[in-house]
């Protein structure tokens, strides 16, 4: 098992050999398909498990899916966060999306050699899909008050999960001045309160619940 495997592990102590294996195959896979078409930053690769991996797995702090929930991932380039949350839930249907073709390219084969059947992706704009879904998450995409309009009518107004459905945004920086924009409810999440690692100082995931008149 490899070093970044070890931490996920250290974070996720619950995983099957299964996903053990599908986590630890993940850096190798990444360098490969990076070398052919630029997903992640050439210099972030040293620090894939923490950038990348664990930076996903940082919703699955914030909330558990039951199986059979909904996931649409907006702006997945590679497959962040879509990829190492179907591993971690692979009850969990994820539809992972991306507007340019050449990314989800690397996502279809990275979802194949990994054997995900949760995983479905697709080139298209965000603005343009009509299903309907528990959950959109996503990271570094754009600002939430041009995001929010793209997702809003695509959440279903039904609570699944623990938790009502609605949008988890991986977010760095001023969350509040970009959140009160939007004029919504939302709550946030500090990921240096569930990982040790630098990286997380300032990362937040932040939890719009889709809203009515309750
Ligand atoms: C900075 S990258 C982030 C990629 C990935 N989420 C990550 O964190 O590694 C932003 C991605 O959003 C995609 N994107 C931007 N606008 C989009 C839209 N309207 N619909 C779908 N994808 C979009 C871009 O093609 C790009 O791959």
């Amino acid at each position: 098992m490899n070093s970044g495997t070890q931490l996920i592990l250290s974070y996720f102590p619950d995983l099957t050999e299964k996903q053990i294996e599908q986590f630890d195959r993940l850096q190798e896979l990444y360098e490969d398909w990076n070398a052919k078409i630029n997903v992640i930053s050439r210099k972030d690769m040293d620090q894939f498990y923490v950038h990348h991996v664990l930076h996903s797995l940082g919703i699955a702090k914030v909330m558990r899916f039951q199986q059979g929930t909904k996931v649409l991932d907006i702006g997945t380039g590679g497959g962040f966060p879509g990829i190492p949350m179907a591993i971690l839930f692979p009850d969990t249907h994820f539809h992972l999306v991306d507007s340019i073709g050449k990314k989800i390219t690397v996502v279809k084969e990275v979802a194949k050699a990994l054997k995900l059947s949760n995983v479905e992706a697709q080139q298209a704009r965000a603005e343009t899909l009509v299903r309907k879904y528990d959950f959109v998450i996503s990271r570094a995409v754009t600002r939430m008050i041009n995001f929010y309009p793209w997702v809003k009518g695509k959440i279903k107004k039904e609570d699944f999960n623990e938790f009502p459905n609605g949008i988890l945004y991986l977010k760095g920086g001023d969350v509040d001045e970009e959140m009160e924009e939007t004029g919504k409810s939302y709550v946030t999440y500090h990921l240096s309160d569930y990982f040790k690692e630098d990286f997380f100082e300032t990362k937040k995931v932040v939890y719009m619940p889709w809203e009515d008149k309750r």
